[in-house]
């Protein structure tokens, strides 16, 4: 799947619209994140039913004690999508998402400190430090990331052709699919285990708390409420 949709205008959907007068959605990315949330959604008083965190439950969508305030389960590139049309007024995702999306109805109003990695550039160990930036005009990447790599790579002037990959990035180097890579390293560990190394960051990661902005002009009290009981939950961590 080819995630291209950086810098696109929405509208909230009627149905977006008509969800939101009969409470608040939550979204939260499945995986990793989801399980560091946790204490966080602990701390701000977020209940939500228990299967929420069971990602064996078919389930996507759970009450929680509050009853004004529902929580959906999505992929963690689909956080941002559901927030930027108002389907959810509220989500937690990963900067890296941000960046690639860019979506201008998204406002991230807190840094949560949790999902903590940097997107970087990684190439083959044995070719790391030959090749010559400056004389390049093109290069083939590798990446989930599309729109963050074009705009690195064309900041130098190097035109970045990509390999649109969803995981198993590191094994395209060595199989001739791309000469680079860019993905997500945290300890390095991945990169190292298939022979790659990193050669540049690219940007830090953290995950932020997202809101909205329509629902933040529309429904401002209750909005602001929520992001309070965020940076409250984040103090007292
Ligand atoms: N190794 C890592 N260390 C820390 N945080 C990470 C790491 N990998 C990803 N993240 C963060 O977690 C978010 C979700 O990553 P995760 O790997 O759980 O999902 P994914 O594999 O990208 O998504 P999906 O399974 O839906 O394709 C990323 O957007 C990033 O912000
Ligand atoms: O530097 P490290 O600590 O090794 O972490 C980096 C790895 O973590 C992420 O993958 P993930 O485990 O989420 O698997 P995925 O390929 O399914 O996204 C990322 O895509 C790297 O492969």
């Amino acid at each position: 799947m080819l995630r291209t949709r950086a810098m696109t205008a929405v509208t909230p959907s009627p149905k977006a619209a008509e969800a939101a007068t009969n409470g608040l959605v939550l979204a939260l990315p499945k995986g990793r994140i989801l399980k560091e949330c946790a204490p966080l959604l602990a701390a701000a008083g977020i209940a939500p039913e228990p299967d929420y965190a069971d990602e064996s439950s078919r389930r996507l969508r759970f009450h929680t004690a509050i009853p004004e305030l529902d929580v959906i389960r999505v992929r963690s590139f689909d956080v941002a999508t559901f927030v930027a049309f108002g389907a959810a007024e509220i989500g937690i995702c990963g900067a890296d998402v941000l960046m690639e999306f860019d979506y201008p109805e998204i406002y991230a109003p807190l840094d949560l400190g949790i999902g903590a990695c940097r997107i970087a550039v990684a190439e083959p160990a044995d070719a790391a430090g030959r090749t010559d930036f400056g004389r390049l005009s093109r290069v083939r990447v590798a990446s989930k990331y599309p729109n963050i790599t074009r705009r690195h790579f064309a900041a130098r002037g190097i035109q970045a052709e990509i390999v649109a990959l969803n995981g198993a990035m590191e094994l395209a180097p060595g199989l001739g699919l791309s000469r680079l890579i860019v993905d997500l390293v945290q300890t390095g560990s991945t990169l190292k285990a298939n022979g790659l190394v990193e050669t540049e960051t690219i940007a830090h990661v953290t995950s932020r708390l997202i809101v909205n902005r329509t629902a933040l002009k529309t429904r401002p009290e209750e909005i602001a409420h929520w992001i309070a009981r965020f940076r409250d939950a984040l103090a007292a961590a």
